[in-house]
């Protein structure tokens, strides 16, 4: 779902349900991302000799996964580039973010310039779209889980949805919700995405803290200690619990200091964050509006416990966990087949 509303916004595409080859591509070169995006993971990060190393020498097999993720990686931007150029030229391409950025460039005067305005340089800026799809889906696991490890959290989501979007229909975007605001928000700051953010350099010079930074350092937000900070946030900053946004009259704290530090920081900031969000926020309402999430049982009864673990990486995402999931109602049933229907 989330690659599919991505690539239908940047590209124009349409998703196949089953074996998409941009999803495909996506899947591989995210994976490639999430395992070497966090300096430091490969010794060759702070011994960049190590590079000139030969492929057979013993140790050297983060050359090989370097060669296969360089194929998808340098694949991923050119593929949907050229979907939409050959899209543009048949004149079936549909409105998109990378068709009108397209346009735009072909009907510039300096349109020929190939310094500025490369094929290449166009699709790699274009590309990080698909950035989104797996970040979006470990928001989403990790949704599931709250629900899960969290019953009373999701009966509270549910009777302030049920409040306004009421029985008859599925939410949509107008429906204020700010208890559900406040899960979206909760659930990228109890588990963040990607926790160490993603390495920036400084530009210039300068001092924090006493400790000089010379310009070209690499510098990592600890993305979890932000938003796992008490003096922030209050107490149980390991629990979720959506109140930590919450202003004592139930709205959202404008206040709140780094709200968005799920997404990065500064020049560089997550473009796609209020996507993000929303997404997230229309899957969650639209979950709790019609089912309800319960911990499944053993042949004995016993509740089977999530592990709660995630993978560790730049990107990191919740374990698979076991869980229940039926529709609130009869009503509630019929609302989903609907708009299965629809
Ligand atoms: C829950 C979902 C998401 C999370 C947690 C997330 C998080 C992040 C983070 C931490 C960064 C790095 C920022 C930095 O360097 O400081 C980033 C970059 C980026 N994200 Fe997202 N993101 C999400 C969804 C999306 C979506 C839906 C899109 C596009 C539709 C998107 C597009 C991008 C792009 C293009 C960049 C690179 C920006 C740059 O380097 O200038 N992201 N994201």
């Amino acid at each position: 779902m989330a690659g599919m509303v991505i690539l239908s916004t940047a590209y124009g595409i349409d998703v196949q349900p089953e074996d998409d080859p941009h999803i495909d591509i996506s899947v591989k070169s995210l994976h490639a991302m999430a395992c070497t995006g966090n300096r430091g993971f490969y010794l060759v990060n702070s011994l960049p000799f190590l590079k000139y190393i030969p492929e057979f020498f013993p140790g050297a097999g983060f050359k090989k996964e370097a060669h296969e993720w360089y194929k998808s990686v340098s694949i991923m931007p050119e593929l949907p580039y050229a979907f939409v150029k050959r899209a543009l030229a048949a004149g079936t391409a549909k409105s998109s973010t990378a068709s009108r950025v397209l346009e735009e460039i072909e009907g510039a005067p300096d349109a020929d310039d190939q310094e500025t305005n490369g094929p290449l340089e166009i699709a790699h800026q274009l590309s990080p779209g698909s950035a989104g799809a797996d970040t979006t889906v470990s928001a989403l696991g990790t949704f599931m889980l709250a629900m899960t490890l969290y019953p009373d959290v999701q009966k509270k989501a549910q009777a302030a949805t049920d409040a306004v979007v009421g029985q008859g229909r599925l939410p949509d975007f107008s429906d204020n919700i700010p208890y559900m605001d406040a899960v979206v928000k909760e659930v990228l700051r109890w588990r963040p995405v990607t926790p160490l953010a993603l390495p920036h350099a400084v530009t210039a010079d300068d001092i924090y803290n006493g400790y000089r930074i010379p310009a070209g350092s690499v510098v990592v937000g600890n993305t979890w200690a932000i938003l796992h900070d008490e003096t922030t946030f209050g107490l149980n900053t390991h629990e979720f619990i959506p109140e930590h946004w919450l202003n004592k009259d139930g709205e959202i704290n404008t206040a709140m200091r780094e709200p968005d530090a799920a997404f990065g920081f500064g020049r560089r900031i997550c473009p796609g964050k209020d996507m993000a969000q929303w997404s997230v926020w229309i899957c969650a309402v639209s979950i709790l509006a019609t089912l309800n999430i319960t911990k499944s049982v053993d042949k004995r009864g016993a509740p089977i416990e999530p592990s709660g673990e995630y993978t560790s990486g730049l990107l990191c995402y919740p374990i698979p966990h076991e869980c229940d999931i039926v529709p609130r109602s009869e009503a509630a049933q019929a609302v989903i087949w609907n708009a299965v229907s629809d």
